[in-house]
C-alpha cells in the first residue's frame, strides 16, 4: 500500500465563523479528513463563538486554530478588520495549498480578501446564491459576491446557482454543482436519533434575519398568537436567537401562551429532530429552507425575497414575507386542504442528495493535481 508522508500531503484550511458555517462545513471537513492526500486544519474566527463550537461538536469535530475575533457589540467593519489581520497572519505563517470557506458571512468575505491578497487559492462552498439587491440580505449579499470574485473554485449548490455565476462571466471550468452540504449534515446528524412514529402537531418557527427586526417580527408573532388561539391542537416550538432585537420582541408577544414553547437555540441534533417531527415550518433561516424539503415539511419563508427559489419552483416552499394575512391564509390552507399539504410535502429535494462533500473533496483533489475520479455534478 502506498503511504503518503505527512510532509507530502496537501494542506487544506477550512474556515468557519458562525453556526451555519460550522454545520455546512462539517461534512467537508469530515470527508477531507478521510482523504489520504490531505492535511486539514480547521480555523475558527469565533464570529458566533459558542454556537460555532457547539455545531462542530455535534459532528465530533473541533477548531484547531482559534482567531478569537469577537468583542461585545462589535461593528461589522471592526469585525472585518480583526478577521483580516488575524487570518492574514495565519496565511503568512502557514501558506496552505487551498483555503475553503462557506456561504456569506463577514468571515467568508474577510477570508476571501486575505486569500486574494496572499495569492492563496480559495474554494467557495455554497457559491452563486444571489438576490437582486446588493444590500438585501445585509450584509450577506455583498459578502457572497466578494467571495465569488476571489474564488478559484466555485462549489454551487444547485444548477440555478451555477447559472448565476456563469451569467457573471465566471469560467465554467471552475464552477461545479455539488448540492448543498447542509443536506449531508442533516442526514448524518439524524442517523444518531431514532425516528418517532407519533403524529405531528408541532409548528416550528425560527426568525433572526436583520431585515425582519422590529415591526415585521412583531407582525409574525401576532400571527403566531392568533394561530395558537385558532388551532387548539397545535403546539409551537420557537428556538429564540440570542440577539436582543429578536428575543425582546418574541418574549413580549408570545411568552406565557399555553402551547408555545420558547427556548434558547437548540443543538443541531435537537433542531433536526424537531424539524423531522414537525407538521410545518415557518422560517427566515436560509439553512432551514434547504433542509425542510427533504424531510417532507412544507416551509413558509418569512422573507420578501429568497436566494433559494428552487423550493418555490418545486412547490415545496412558499414565500409569505411578514404579512399577517398571507401567513395566516397559508397556514389555514395547509391545515385544511389535505391535497395541498401533500403537494408541499412531496419530498422533492432541490438542494442536494447528501453527497456534496464527496464532490467537493474530489474537485479539490483534481485542482491540486492529485488526479483520481470525480463524482458527477448534482442534478
Ligand atoms: C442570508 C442567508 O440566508 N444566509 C445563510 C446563513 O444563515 P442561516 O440563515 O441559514 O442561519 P441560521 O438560521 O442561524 O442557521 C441555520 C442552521 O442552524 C440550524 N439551527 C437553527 C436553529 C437552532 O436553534 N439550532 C440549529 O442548529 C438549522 O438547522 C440550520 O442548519 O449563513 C450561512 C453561512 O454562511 C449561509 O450558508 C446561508 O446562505
Amino acid at each position: 500500500m502506498n503511504m503518503i508522508n505527512a510532509d507530502e500531503k496537501k494542506h487544506v484550511v477550512c474556515v468557519v465563523g458562525t453556526r451555519p458555517e460550522a454545520i455546512k462545513m462539517a461534512p467537508v471537513i469530515a470527508e477531507l479528513k478521510l482523504r489520504p492526500w490531505c492535511r486539514v486544519t480547521v480555523v475558527g474566527t469565533g464570529q458566533h463563538r459558542e454556537m460555532m463550537h457547539q455545531a462542530l461538536g455535534a459532528f465530533g469535530l473541533g477548531v484547531d486554530v482559534d482567531l478569537d475575533v469577537m468583542t461585545p457589540n462589535q461593528r461589522l467593519s471592526t469585525l472585518s478588520s480583526r478577521i483580516l489581520s488575524g487570518f492574514d497572519a495565519y496565511l503568512q505563517k502557514e501558506n496552505p495549498d487551498l483555503v475553503l470557506a462557506q456561504g456569506d458571512t463577514t468571515t467568508v468575505m474577510a477570508v476571501a480578501l486575505c486569500c486574494f491578497h496572499a495569492k492563496v487559492p480559495l474554494g467557495h462552498v455554497e457559491a452563486g446564491l444571489r438576490t437582486s439587491q446588493i444590500d438585501n440580505p445585509f450584509p450577506e449579499e455583498f459578502n457572497r459576491r466578494i467571495a465569488s470574485l476571489a474564488a478559484a473554485l466555485h462549489f454551487a449548490p444547485t444548477g440555478r446557482a451555477k447559472e448565476k455565476l456563469l451569467a457573471e462571466n465566471y469560467d465554467p471550468a471552475t464552477v461545479f454543482v455539488t448540492g448543498n452540504t447542509v443536506i449531508d449534515a442533516l442526514l448524518t446528524i439524524l442517523k444518531q436519533y431514532p425516528e418517532s412514529s407519533a403524529k405531528s402537531d408541532i409548528v416550528l418557527v425560527t426568525m433572526h434575519r436583520r431585515e425582519n427586526h422590529g415591526l415585521p417580527m412583531e407582525r409574525v408573532c401576532e400571527s403566531i398568537a392568533r394561530l395558537h388561539d385558532r388551532y387548539p391542537h397545535l403546539r409551537f416550538r420557537l428556538p429564540v436567537h440570542p440577539n436582543p432585537a429578536v428575543k425582546s420582541v418574541v418574549e413580549a408577544k408570545l411568552k406565557g401562551l399555553e402551547r408555545i414553547v420558547l427556548s434558547d437555540p437548540l443543538s443541531y441534533g435537537e433542531l433536526a429532530c424537531v424539524m423531522r417531527d414537525s407538521l410545518l415550518i415557518l422560517t427566515d433561516s436560509g439553512g432551514i429552507q434547504e433542509e425542510a424539503p427533504i424531510l417532507r415539511k412544507p416551509v413558509l419563508v418569512l422573507r420578501s425575497e429568497t436566494e433559494r427559489p428552487e423550493a418555490l419552483d418545486a412547490g415545496v416552499g412558499k414565500l409569505v414575507g411578514t404579512d399577517s394575512a398571507l401567513i395566516e391564509a397559508e397556514v389555514d390552507r395547509l391545515l385544511t386542504d389535505e391535497a395541498y399539504y401533500a403537494s408541499m410535502a412531496s419530498g422533492a429535494s432541490p438542494y442536494g442528495d447528501g453527497q456534496a462533500a464527496q464532490r467537493i473533496a474530489d474537485r479539490c483533489a483534481a485542482y491540486l493535481g492529485l488526479g483520481g475520479t470525480v463524482m458527477p455534478d448534482f442534478a
